[in-house]
């Protein structure tokens, strides 16, 4: 069920009226924060330029003592890097106002509140402690009715947080209108994987135990710390990629068909299939890897040991890159595992699915050179489909070769901010995080985060530009 988005009053004869659009007002709660200039205020500023929010009082508030100037210049700034500088967007730059405010207190949450008009959509941008510390103290002085809440990940720091999180909000505002955010929700290429899968009759008779050898979820960046110490290095990649992210991959690309993508039904298959899912063997010494970079050069530029990075606290012993192998316990699954990596300071950016299937049962006496299995590869960035065959090659038509067939997936319309702020403004919560699911996901690597809390897993080295540690469970994928 979703709740209604908020529209025009119905005139005498029950058609809605041709009136102004309903003011919305969006509440940025870290608003001189990271996430804030870099991703959200760019994905709202196109979805402002897309005309889906006709009407929005945009208010930003944090801790920084900053004045409306200041603010409107970064909102300005954040649109401009997308483009977003039409008449719509130029309004809610003119229009917008910063709030300094401590976002666990009472008093300064009561002053906040009175500022807001119509309908109300609240961005949890802040670090998960704060989130949770924010939402107490609204909880005491209570919301007005219909309030949206979009909260960042990770939501909460383990299962126990979580849970505890998700009580509170309960009090709050009903579960439709809590929007944990999964931004690889709203990116185009994870939601081509519906169509992909289920839009096709050839893919999706061959994705099970019977076919798939392996699939092999990898998001390597470049990017090292960035200056974003004091979130990330009390995070590190596992909860900060691997829980939330990856593990959302995982969810749509093992899930069973829906009948519709309305969210009951998509959110219900992703629960089930993350029930279903824990690690390899149940073993989190032998199915995880954690590594961190120390100094080195990446795309040209020479980045510094990461424990000698400002902020970081080389104690907490803080992974910057993360493995997990995990099996998937169904019917269609068991026996295929699927290995889960993120990595930040690598050579190279792969940002990928990777479906490897089963060699052929038997390939003929006759045709000789099979080397690598068949392989349907999804790229996270560049957006693009390949599907690795092996056919007569050129020359010797008894001899084989692998070729890729290739398609570029379309850019969606809007980045990945643009399409999870339009569900909450919408009242859809069908790409955000269903609450049971944001538990469900600690679930399945709280025993890797006690395996390395107790050291059990070694924490590996790799210089920064490098393949990453010697022993990874993942390796080189060819091609
Ligand atoms: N940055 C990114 O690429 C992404 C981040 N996220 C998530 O977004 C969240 C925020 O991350 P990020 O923006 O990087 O972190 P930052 O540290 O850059 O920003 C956090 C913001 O919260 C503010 N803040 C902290 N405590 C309070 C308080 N009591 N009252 C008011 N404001 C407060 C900070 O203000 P001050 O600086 O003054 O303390 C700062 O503006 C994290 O949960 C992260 O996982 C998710 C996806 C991508
Ligand atoms: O949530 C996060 O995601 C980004 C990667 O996302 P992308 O949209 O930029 O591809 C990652 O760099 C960051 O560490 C993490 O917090």
């Amino acid at each position: 069920m979703t709740t209604p988005a908020p529209s025009a009053p119905a005139d005498a004869s029950g058609s809605p009226a041709a009136a102004a659009p309903v003011r919305q007002t969006l509440l940025v709660l870290g608003a001189s924060g990271d996430l804030t200039g870099r991703l959200l205020l760019p994905g709202l500023g196109r979805l402002v330029a897309s005309g889906a929010v006709p009407a929005l009082t945009l208010i930003g508030s944090g801790m920084d003592d900053w004045d409306d100037e200041r603010w409107r210049r970064r909102v300005a700034d954040s649109f401009g890097t997308v483009g977003a500088d039409g008449p719509r967007e130029s309004e809610v730059v003119r229009e917008t106002r910063y709030v300094p405010a401590d976002v666990t207190s009472e008093e300064d949450l009561r002053r906040l509140l009175r500022d807001c008009v119509g309908p109300l959509v609240i961005f949890f941008a802040l670090p998960p402690m704060v989130t949770a510390r924010s939402a107490a103290a609204l909880a005491r002085i209570g919301l007005p009715p219909g309030t949206r809440l979009m909260l960042e990940k990770p939501f909460g720091v383990d299962r126990i947080s979580a849970r505890s999180l998700n009580n509170l909000l309960a009090t709050l505002v009903p579960e439709e209108q809590v929007h944990r955010i999964d931004h690889f929700l709203g990116k185009s290429t994870v939601l081509n994987l519906l169509g992909l899968r289920f839009a096709n009759r050839i893919f999706e008779p061959v994705l099970n135990s019977t076919h798939v050898a392996c699939v092999d979820i990898v998001f390597d960046e470049t990017l090292g710390l960035e200056g974003r110490a004091g979130y990330y290095d009390g995070a590190g990649a596992l909860v900060d990629m691997v829980q939330s992210h990856l593990l959302q991959v995982l969810a749509l690309l093992a899930m069973d068909p829906p009948p519709t993508l309305r969210a009951q039904e998509l959110r219900g298959r992703k629960a089930q299939v993350l029930r279903a899912t824990r690690l390899w063997h149940d073993d989190p010494v032998a199915a995880s890897r954690r590594a961190r970079y120390t100094a080195g050069e990446v795309g040209g530029r020479r980045l510094p040991d990461y424990a000698d990075e400002p902020g970081v606290d080389p104690a907490r012993r803080t992974e910057t890159l993360a493995e997990l192998v995990l099996t998937v316990d169904t019917w269609r699954w068991a026996g295929v595992p699927f290995r889960l990596r993120s990595g930040k300071a690598m050579a190279a950016t792969r940002k990928e699915a990777i479906i490897t299937f089963k060699q052929p049962s038997r390939v003929p006496d006759g045709l000789t050179g099979y080397e690598h299995p068949d392989r349907l590869r999804i790229g996270f960035g560049p957006d693009r489909l390949g599907l690795d065959l092996n056919i007569n090659g050129p020359g010797d038509p008894f001899e084989l070769e692998q070729v890729r067939l290739s398609a570029d997936f379309g850019p969606g319309d809007l980045p990945p901010y643009g399409e999870v702020l339009r569900g909450a403004f919408e009242g859809d919560p069908t790409l955000s995080v269903r609450g049971d699911v944001a538990e469900e996901c600690w679930r399945i690597v709280e025993p890797v985060l006690a395996a390395w809390k107790a050291d059990t897993v070694p924490l590996r080295e790799y210089p920064a530009g490098s393949t990453g540690p010697h022993d990874s469970l993942i390796g080189p994928v060819a091609g």
